[in-house]
């Protein structure tokens, strides 16, 4: 029988099962769903491969099984653990993500608990997407931040955000993040409540990258100041973003490891549903 380790960290409730392994292929999507799965599995928004080497590398995958580019929330994660495992309390790295090397700067709270600052690189502001949905026309700007996103601060209902969600979330090839917005105030510093309906996911609590990109379109459309930190205000917690002309964009938030755990691969679910007869050759050291 094999066994994978892993540990579950989340980043604003935007949670992950975090796996060291030697390879990319050592997770497939299936295995990645049922460990996502929250009656059946450990239960995440997805999974974070992390593949040591001279620069560590994050692969993401969604809850879904699919592999996005990137993941604010689920970096800060990877850093946080990369850090626990040196055992330093300041520290800063660079790890490799599909969208390029980011550079993270971990600082120790407490056990299992860490700020990360990273520097996300620059947003690039797309074509604006159209979706038709109940007999409307519904505008958003669209930011790639290493993965798409479509934003809008028209005033949307909850309810509307679970039925359009996953309309525009797959409205354009290969699928786009949605985030809902609201200005909150102007003063001292510009804050931002954000709702968001995540590509392979559905609702989350948090999006870091998703927080990224409503920053820069907030400053792209004069809704908030450059170079000032901004507040975006997530239902699992708040994220500050900074958008900076020659620095690109910063992300600061938590990273908390929830708990470690062994899953045994010759786990049946019942159902004739088991789980996959062995982990690609990745087992407890
Ligand atoms: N669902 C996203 C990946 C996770 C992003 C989010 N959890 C974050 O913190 O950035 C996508 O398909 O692009």
């Amino acid at each position: 029988m094999s066994t994978l380790a892993f540990e579950k960290w989340e980043g604003l409730g935007n949670d992950f099962v975090v796996v060291e392994v030697s390879s990319e292929q050592a997770v497939s999507p299936e295995q990645a769903r049922l460990l996502c799965d929250r009656h059946r599995g450990i239960g995440a928004d997805g999974v974070l491969l992390v593949i040591g080497g001279g620069t560590p590398r994050m692969v993401v995958l969604n809850a879904d099984g699919s592999r996005p580019e990137m993941c604010g929330n689920g970096l800060r994660c990877v850093a946080a653990f990369l850090a626990e495992r040196g055992g330093a309390e300041g520290l800063s790295m660079m790890i490799g993500t599909d969208a390029g090397d980011k550079a993270c700067v971990i600082e120790r709270r407490g056990p299992g608990l860490y700020d990360v600052t990273v520097d996300m690189g620059r947003a690039t502001m797309g074509p604006r997407l159209e979706v038709e949905a109940e007999g409307k026309r519904h505008g958003f700007t669209t930011v790639d931040v290493g993965n798409p996103h479509a934003i809008t601060f028209e005033p949307y209902a909850e309810a509307e955000v679970d039925r359009l969600g996953p309309k525009v979330a797959t409205a354009p090839a290969g699928g786009i993040n949605v985030e809902f917005c609201r200005v909150l105030d102007e003063g001292a510093r510009t804050r931002i409540a954000v709702t968001v309906w995540e590509r392979g996911v559905g609702r989350t609590l948090a999006c870091g990258t998703g927080a990224c990109a409503v920053a820069a379109a907030a400053c792209e459309e004069g809704r908030a100041a450059r170079a000032a930190p901004i507040e975006v205000v997530l239902p699992g917690g708040a994220l500050e973003i900074t958008v900076d002309e020659a620095r690109g964009l910063q992300m600061k938030g938590p990273a908390r490891r929830v708990f470690r755990g062994t899953w045994e691969s010759s786990f049946d679910l019942g159902e004739g549903r088991t789980t996959p007869a062995s982990w690609a050759g990745e087992s407890t050291p």
